[in-house]
C-alpha cells in the first residue's frame, strides 16, 4: 500500500492532536502519521485518543520547533527521511498591550510561530523539491489576514507566516508542491485558555488608563462570550484540514469557520469600517 507520510507538530493537545488521530484513523489507512511534540512527558492524551492506531498508523516523536537539532533528529529518524505532508501546527499565543510585553517575550512568539516554520522547511523543503512532490499544510488563523485588538504580536507572527508562504507558493508551483494555509477563527482549546489566563495576569500598570480599560473592559470582558458563541472544536478544524489534505488540488487558503468568515471577508473588503462593534458598557 502506498501510504503517505504525515509529520505534524504540536500534537500534545488541541488541533494537532485531533488531526493526528483523524488521519491515523482513516478508514482506508492512507496515512502513516508521525505525531510530534516538544515534551514527550505530555503524550498521554494523544496515546489515549490514538487507541489502537498507536504503533500502527501513528507514532509519537519528539520535536521542538525552536530547536534545529531536534527537527533534524526527528526527520533523520523517518524511513528515508520522507515527509509527504508536513503539518505545521505548533504555536504560541499572546494577548495584551505592547507596553506591558517585553521584547524578549515578543521575540519568543516570533521564534516559535514564524522561525519555527522556517526551521521546519529548511529541513524538509529540499527533499520535497528533489522528489517533486509534497504538501505543506500550515495551521494559520483568520489573524493571518485580519489583525484583532490586543493580538498585535500574535497577528504579526501570523501575517509573517502568510507572507512567507505566499512567496514560497510561487516556487512551489515549479516543483509540483502544494502549500495550504488553514485559517480558523476562534477554537476552544488549551491555546485560548492559556492565552486568556496569561492575559488576566498582565501587569497593566505600564499602560495608560484608556488602554488598560480597553483591555479589561472590552477585550477580556467579551473574550469568553466570543469564544463560546463562535468557537469551533479542534475536531471540527481537524475535519476541515483532513478534507484539504485529501483533495487532488488543495486550495492555498481555507477558512474553517462559516460563522466567522463574513467578518474576515468584510474586513478585507472594507478595511476598518467592518470592525465588529462591541461596547464596553
Ligand atoms: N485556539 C484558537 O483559537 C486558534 C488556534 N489557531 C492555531 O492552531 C494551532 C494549534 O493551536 P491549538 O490547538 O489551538 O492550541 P494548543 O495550545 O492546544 O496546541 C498548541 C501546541 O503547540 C505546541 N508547541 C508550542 N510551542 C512548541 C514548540 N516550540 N515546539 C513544538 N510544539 C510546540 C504545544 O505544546 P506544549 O503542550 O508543549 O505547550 C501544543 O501542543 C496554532 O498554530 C494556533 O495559532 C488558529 C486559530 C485559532
Ligand atoms: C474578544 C474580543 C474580540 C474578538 C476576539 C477574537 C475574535 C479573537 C480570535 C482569536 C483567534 C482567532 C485566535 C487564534 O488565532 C473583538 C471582536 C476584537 C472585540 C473585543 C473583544
Amino acid at each position: 500500500m502506498n501510504q503517505k507520510v504525515v509529520l505534524i507538530t504540536g500534537c500534545s493537545s488541541g488541533i494537532g492532536l485531533a488531526l493526528a488521530v483523524r488521519l491515523a484513523k482513516d478508514e482506508k489507512k492512507r496515512f502513516m502519521v508521525y505525531a510530534t511534540m516538544r515534551n514527550l512527558a505530555e503524550r498521554e492524551a494523544l496515546e489515549k485518543a490514538a487507541g489502537r492506531t498507536l504503533g500502527s498508523t501513528l507514532e509519537i516523536k519528539q520535536l521542538d520547533v525552536c530547536d534545529e537539532n531536534s527537527i533534524k533528529a526527528c526527520v533523520d529518524s523517518l524511513p528515508m527521511r520522507r515527509v509527504d505532508i508536513l503539518v505545521r501546527n505548533a504555536e504560541m499565543g499572546m494577548i495584551g498591550p505592547i507596553e506591558c510585553q517585553t521584547i524578549d517575550e515578543m521575540k519568543s512568539i516570533m521564534d516559535t510561530n514564524f522561525f519555527g516554520l522556517v526551521r521546519l522547511l529548511k529541513e524538509i523543503l529540499p527533499d520535497m523539491k528533489k522528489r517533486k512532490s509534497g504538501h505543506i499544510v500550515v495551521i494559520s488563523s483568520v489573524m493571518g489576514i485580519q489583525g484583532i485588538l490586543f493580538n498585535d504580536i500574535y497577528a504579526a507572527s501570523k501575517f509573517a507566516v502568510e507572507g512567507f508562504c505566499e512567496s514560497l507558493a510561487v516556487q512551489a508551483l515549479r516543483f509540483n508542491l502544494n502549500i495550504s494555509l488553514i485559517e480558523p477563527g476562534p477554537v476552544i482549546t488549551e491555546f485560548d485558555h492559556k492565552v486568556y489566563e496569561e492575559g488576566l495576569k498582565i501587569d497593566l500598570s505600564k499602560a495608560d488608563k484608556v488602554t488598560a480599560d480597553m483591555f479589561t473592559n472590552i477585550y477580556s470582558k467579551n473574550y469568553n462570550q466570543i469564544f463560546q458563541s463562535l468557537g469551533q472544536t479542534p475536531e471540527d478544524v481537524a475535519e476541515h484540514t483532513f478534507k484539504i489534505i485529501t483533495m487532488v488540488n488543495p486550495p492555498f487558503r481555507h477558512q474553517t469557520n462559516l460563522s466567522y468568515t463574513p467578518l474576515s471577508r468584510s474586513w478585507v473588503a472594507n478595511g476598518r469600517d467592518a470592525e465588529v462593534g462591541i461596547s464596553s458598557k
